[in-house]
């Protein structure tokens, strides 16, 4: 081995004073460089600088954080390495730093610190030497012996040339490391079965622990946590091919070094295939009388959708079999649609998750996305199994109607896939990448409208249709089911308040317009919540309360002037209940005075007015139609019926018809076929313009409007309704103000039947009318209006437009021709 001249290091050198890692000679580290002495050092030696005596610095360790080393220059520690900087990279980001490959030299020993700022230079002492190590020292044999051994392997190394030959000979000491490591392992590492051990060896390890080895024992949890991770696989229940590919997956993990991104995904995958219920289901409980009792209970009224319901699980219960339709249930919001979907869960037993569908559009939502993906992640029905721990439970797919579409492909037809029974016992989610079976899942969906559910998925379910509620229904729902919900979550009880029934009929026509009863449980809260306030506020001090108090209180807090006022008010309706030697002297003493504490608070319509504010609907009909050209129709849409007022009027002009009201395509053509029909049948019924022509565009403009002008517009049914507004403008007549109506029209004058009609003549029977036009053909839809709301209203069924509009106008609208006016031929 031929001798090497010792480096001798310069005997004054820049220090780099570092706080993390120390540089040993012979070894290489990247340390970043962000303090201002530091900064200083690199940009005046090592950036400016240019000979190879410029580029060797002092290592310090352990100082203290460069954060505080503005000030005097901290304590030192005395010995250092001397390093060359072999490379320099600036960024500016996140804030101005220089990176340096620094290479161990030598030790020093710091002499005397000659120079602090800008960067601290020092007088030093080289410690030890870069020389070889002497074959023939006998103090050093051993380690003598080792490096002659290490210079003969690599200068055999260096002299084979050929692959084949470097192979033969790196294997064999390749084989000897690994070995060594090996049994190094093996004496490191706890039983794999022993858990127990695992946890009495950490706190060892804890206290043990010396500084720089904390990412060791990181690791060493890590690898804990595969050996878990291991064991749950092992043992899981889950199918051969998930199996395999977890058991691919986790050899995989345990060769990759943590710090690899896909270290920590596969790890994620690893934990969802270990937690997902491959096998783990609930026991169904089957029994029909108390399902139905169940579903008595939770729900008023909706028989047809508790029909169709028990005998969708009646089925079940004697098939054994999970292959039915899907069943969907199409109605207004706030209906109950989810909340029988809720129910039905119960009755089964089964766990409950609902998957809201409303504004999708990426399939991958259903589905997940590959894992090739940054921030992949299992789709919403793969999610939602994780959740409940079963493989069996009932999934509500809440708004399907509402799916959306975009660039990323399109949910509907991902959906397809989950809820076809032929399919769904293979459903292969991206993310997970093996097949999942959903055929034990009891998927029910729910729907506002079956218009924009994709046909292929509507071919795949059963609709129920979810009609609104009448106003005695909603009564009743309120009564049996929303206010004890209300007052148990405001912690009320029936002692401390009232609401009569009259209130709740107030609530339903004067707050609310809906076809559901989620507005008025929303103002049932409201007023529950007012009551709470006063009930938190008299009861605990109401048995001290002195009037003094009182009226001092109300100076204060301006709540407690509404709930006296409620107080009051419920005092003048209580007071005719109360015995009259029980009734106080004077009202101003009442108002005054706590009410006790066993009294309930009566909400009346005063309360109602003062906790809710003044009605938000009113009765107009009347108003409305107080003048030619107005007639009222009926209109279906997603949230339930609607009665809408059509207006048309007439100027001057040429001939031209304007539409407002954001309406559609088919609705612009209803209004030119009306105006068609009408100007053939002007002779017939004495329709003449402003000029008294029967030309009824002649000179003339119409306007016709469809309010609210915000919201669109569309569909046939509103054709004997515009028919009937020109009608009325044209012949000046009014038409009836308690008269509502529907239909599509042809050009000759034909009635054709529309849909809705339930929903429709609700909101007639809502709006306080008492006529009700329907197409005759949709006769047999009256059946499924309830019987009470049948009784109030009148029904005339048409099936040409005569018809309509003799019902619509009072005393018929008809000319009968006079026979004086007749032409004789004789
Ligand atoms: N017939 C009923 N009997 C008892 N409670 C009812 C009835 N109908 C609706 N409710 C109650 O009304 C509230 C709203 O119902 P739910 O959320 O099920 O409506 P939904 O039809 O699913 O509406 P959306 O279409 O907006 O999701 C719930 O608190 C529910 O319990």
């Amino acid at each position: 081995m031929s001798s090497v001249s010792p480096i001798q290091i310069p005997s004054r050198l820049p220090l780099l004073l570092t706080h993390e890692g120390v540089l040993l000679p012979g070894s290489t580290m990247r340390t970043s460089v962000d303090s201002a002495r530091n900064l200083q050092l690199v940009r005046s030696r090592l950036l400016k600088g240019t000979s190879l005596q410029s580029t060797i610095l002092g290592v310090i360790p352990n100082t203290p954080d460069p954060a505080s080393d503005a000030q005097d220059l901290p304590p030192l520690h005395r010995i250092g390495t001397a390093a060359l900087a072999v490379q320099v990279v600036g960024s500016n980001w996140p804030k101005p730093h220089y990176t340096l490959l620094i290479t161990g030299l030598c030790r020093f020993q710091i002499v005397q610190v000659l120079k602090e700022k800008p960067y601290p230079i020092a007088e030093v002492e080289q410690l030890d030497r870069l020389e070889e190590f002497p074959n023939t020292c006998k103090m050093r044999e051993e380690l003598g012996e080792l490096s002659e051994q290490f210079y003969k392997y690599a200068v055999q190394i260096l002299d084979a040339v050929s692959l084949e030959e470097r192979f033969k000979m790196t294997i064999p000491l390749l084989v000897r490391q690994i070995e060594g490591l090996k049994l190094l392992q093996k004496t490191r590492k706890p039983k794999q079965d022993d858990d127990k051990r695992v946890i009495a060896i950490r706190p060892i390890r804890r206290i043990t622990h010396i500084p720089g080895t904390l990412e060791d024992e990181d690791e060493d949890e890590d690898n804990d946590d595969i050996v878990m991770l291991e064991k749950k696989i092992r043992t899981s229940s889950m199918p051969e091919q998930a199996h395999k590919v977890c058991v691919k997956e986790i050899k995989r993990l345990k060769k990759m070094p943590q710090s690899m991104p896909e270290y920590a995904l596969t790890r994620n995958y690893l934990e969802l295939m270990v937690e997902l219920p491959w096998n783990k289901s609930t026991t169904d409980r089957l029994d029909i009388r108390a399902a139905r009792i169940l579903l008595d209970n939770d729900h008023y009224a909706m028989e047809k959708l508790k029909k169709r319901v028990l005998e969708y699980l009646a089925v079940r219960q004697l098939k054994n079999n999970l292959k039915g339709p899907i069943l969907c249930f199409v109605g207004p919001p706030g209906v109950g649609k989810t909340s029988v979907g809720r129910s039905v869960a119960k009755t089964l037993g089964r766990e409950f998750h609902r998957i809201a569908l409303g504004g999708v559009c990426d399939q991958s939502d259903i589905r997940g996305h590959r894992r090739t993906y940054v921030g992949s992640m299992p789709g919403r029905i793969i999610n939602g199994l994780k959740t409940v721990g079963v493989n069996n439970p009932v999934f509500l797919l809440d708004e399907v109607d509402k799916l959306g579409k975009s660039l990323q492909g399109d949910p509907a037809a991902a959906l397809l896939e989950v809820l076809d029974p032929e399919q769904n016992h293979n459903f292969t989610d991206h993310y997970l990448n093996v097949a999942f079976d959903l055929s034990q899942v009891l998927f029910i969906a729910t729907a506002n409208t079956t218009a924009t559910i994709p046909a292929a998925l509507l071919d795949r379910m059963e609709i129920i249709q979810v009609p609104g509620y009448t106003q005695e229904e909603k009564i009743e729902i309120a009564h049996r089911h929303l206010i004890p919900k209300q007052l148990e979550q405001h912690g009320l009880t029936p002692q401390q308040i009232q609401i009569p029934q009259v209130t709740t009929l107030d609530i339903i026509t004067r707050y609310t317009r809906e076809a559901g009863v989620r507005s008025l449980d929303r103002k049932l809260g409201a007023i529950c919540r007012a009551v709470a306030v006063k009930v938190a506020e008299v009861q605990p001090k109401e048995a001290k309360l002195e009037r003094s108090d009182v009226a001092e209180r109300e100076d204060t807090q301006g709540i407690v002037q509404f709930v006296n006022c409620v107080r009051t008010t419920v005092f003048h309706v209580c007071r005719e209940h109360i015995l009259e030697d029980e009734k106080p002297e004077s009202i101003s003493d009442t108002a005054d005075l706590a009410l006790p504490p066993e009294m309930p608070i009566l909400i009346d319509f005063h309360a109602l007015k003062d906790i809710l504010g003044p009605p938000m609907y009113e009765m107009e009909v009347s108003q409305r139609l107080s003048q030619p050209g107005v007639a009222i129709g009926l209109a279906w849409t997603p949230l339930g019926g609607e009665i809408m007022f059509v207006e048309a009027s007439r100027m001057d002009g040429e001939g031209q018809l304007t539409l407002t009201g954001q309406l559609g395509d088919v609705m612009k053509e209803s209004a030119h076929l009306a105006i068609s029909w009408l100007r053939s049948n002007a002779k017939k019924y004495q329709l003449t313009n402003a000029f008294g022509s029967f030309d009824l565009l002649d000179n003339t403009d119409i306007h016709l409007h469809f309010p609210a002008g915000a919201v669109t517009k569309d569909g046939p049914s509103a054709g004997v309704t515009i028919v009937t507004c020109l009608a009325s403008l044209f012949s000046g007549r009014l038409v009836r103000s308690d008269v509502a109506m529907t239909g599509e029209i042809t050009l000759r004058g034909l009635v054709l039947p529309v849909g809705g009609i339930k929903d429709k003549v609700l909101a007639a029977h809502r709006a306080g009318l008492k006529q009700v036009i329907i197409p005759r053909r949709n006769e047999k839809d009256l059946e499924g209006v309830p019987g009470n709301v049948r009784q109030d209203l009148s029904f005339v069924t048409a099936s040409c437009l005569d018809e309509v509009l003799n019902a619509a106008f009072d005393g018929g609208f008809t000319v009968k021709p006079r026979p004086g006016l007749l032409n004789s031929k004789l």
